[in-house]
């Protein structure tokens, strides 16, 4: 189990957009523009669903890995919230019923 989320991915990829790091790779992604960073996501996306029909659990973990990453590279471009993300899935679980339950009261009679 580990602590690290996506919002933590997020405000490190948010840092790299603001740096001058010549060793940014998300800094050097950012710089080619949204084409470059849309291209990207869809040739990782394309890595995900071959690798999810290849049956090696290694290479699916990683290549979900990538996916991750380079969503949230492409909302840093466009200047989208990862928060914003998250509520909206959020709000989703409310419409089908899981947020009620998970932050309904316990009963303690
Ligand atoms: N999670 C990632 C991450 N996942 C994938 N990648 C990079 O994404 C690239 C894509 O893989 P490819 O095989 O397509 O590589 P490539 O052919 O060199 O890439 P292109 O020239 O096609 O863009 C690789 O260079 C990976 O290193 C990532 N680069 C950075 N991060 C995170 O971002 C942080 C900041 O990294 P820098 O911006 O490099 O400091 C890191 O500490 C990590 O937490």
């Amino acid at each position: 189990m580990t602590s690290f989320n996506l919002s933590d991915l997020a405000a490190i990829i948010a840092d790299r957009a603001g740096s001058s790091a010549e060793k940014s790779y998300t800094k050097s992604l950012l710089d080619a523009g949204t084409h470059r960073v849309a291209k990207k996501f869809g040739e990782e996306a394309v890595e995900l669903a071959l690798a999810t029909v290849d049956g090696d659990d290694m290479a699916l973990t990683a290549e979900a890995a990538d996916v991750l990453y380079h969503l949230l590279v492409i909302l840093q471009a466009r200047g989208v919230s990862v928060q914003d993300v998250l509520i909206e899935l959020e709000s989703r679980t409310k419409q089908s019923g899981h947020q009620e339950k998970a932050s309904r009261p316990v009963s303690r009679s």
